[in-house]
């Protein structure tokens, strides 16, 4: 199965620019789709999980037209979209049941292996017959994704699903999505570049509703593996840093700046050549991005 995306374009309404001209070939596996606040991943991950239409481009799914097959895709796609609401006086158990109802299990004894199966993956087993009001935010996530998984879809979409989760039920839930398989397309969508280095085969950066960057996260790296430096500074000599080389990303390390840089050509003095990271990647480009945008 290959999801793929072409020239597709949205604007809103009001004149905001979502979605312009982005094309991505998504295969098999773990998806990850990197984007800052307003970049359009939730644009887009509507509109995959035909929920909202393009102005133009086409999407699809192995051979189906997502834009004009909708049925079909929706038969076959898990959706856990940033916000939804549960009903906070129904347990897990009886929500997802009636889920497995609406997603066409008929058979009463199908739907409960299918509920059992599912309740046992997302960890929430113990907690089954618990009201969802009562659930933190990571159970509340994994009911989410144990809802995407029912009827065993080929195309799962989780929209930014670990913002707001402590570390521990951040790790869980990935930990989860990574064990969903390799035979289905999982898209990812985050602002938190670690979640997409860690767990994705593929991905792509997304900024102002255009793709700056699509690669094996390898691949992306490699384009600027030899070209990151690092050093510390002191807080009143960063604005002079920052006019005199092309800054990626400056951090407060124990109160004290440290500072990547690119460079195409090798720089000495204080700078130590540094590992490129997927984190410079997605800076840079941003930061290239709004220069082009401003210029
Ligand atoms: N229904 C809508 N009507 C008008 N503008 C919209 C609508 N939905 C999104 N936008 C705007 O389109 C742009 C892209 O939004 P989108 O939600 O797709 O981005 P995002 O990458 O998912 O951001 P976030 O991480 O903040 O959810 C933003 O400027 C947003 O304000």
């Amino acid at each position: 199965m290959e999801l793929r995306i072409q020239n597709l374009s949205k604007t809103y309404a009001n004149g905001v620019r979502a979605l312009h001209n982005v094309s991505l070939t998504i295969p098999n596996g773990m998806f990850g789709l990197l984007g800052p606040n307003g970049a359009g991943k939730s644009s887009l991950m509507r509109t995959i999980a035909t929920l909202q239409e393009p102005d133009a481009g086409t999407i699809t799914l192995g051979t189906l037209d997502v834009l004009t097959e909708k049925d079909a895709v929706r038969r076959v796609l898990g959706y856990l979209p940033q916000e939804f609401g549960l009903y906070p006086s129904i347990s897990a158990e009886v929500l997802l049941d009636h889920f497995a109802s609406l997603k066409g299990i008929r058979d009463a004894r199908e739907r409960k292996l299918a509920v059992e199966a599912l309740l046992q993956q997302t960890n929430l087993w113990a907690a089954r017959k618990k009201n969802l009001g009562g659930y933190s935010g990571g159970m509340r996530q994994r009911f989410g994704i144990a809802v995407a998984l029912l009827g065993a879809p080929q195309l799962i979409i989780v929209d930014e699903p670990t913002a707001g989760l402590d570390p521990t039920e951040r790790n869980r839930f990935l930990d989860l999505l990574s064990e969903i398989g390799e035979n289905v397309v999982v898209i990812l969508s985050t602002h938190i570049v670690e979640d997409v280095t860690e767990l994705c085969s593929n991905m792509a950066i997304i900024a102002g509703g255009e793709v700056v960057a699509t690669g094996q996260p390898s691949e992306v790296i490699g384009e600027l593996r030899g070209k990151v430096y690092r050093t510390k500074t002191e807080k009143a000599a960063l604005a002079q840093l920052k006019s005199e080389y092309e800054v990626i990303s400056s951090k407060l390390v124990a109160g004290q700046p440290v500072v990547r840089v690119f460079s195409d050509q090798p720089i000495n003095g204080q700078f130590q050549p540094a590992e490129a990271t997927l984190e410079d990647v997605y800076f840079h480009r941003l930061a290239r991005r709004d220069k082009s945008v401003i210029a």
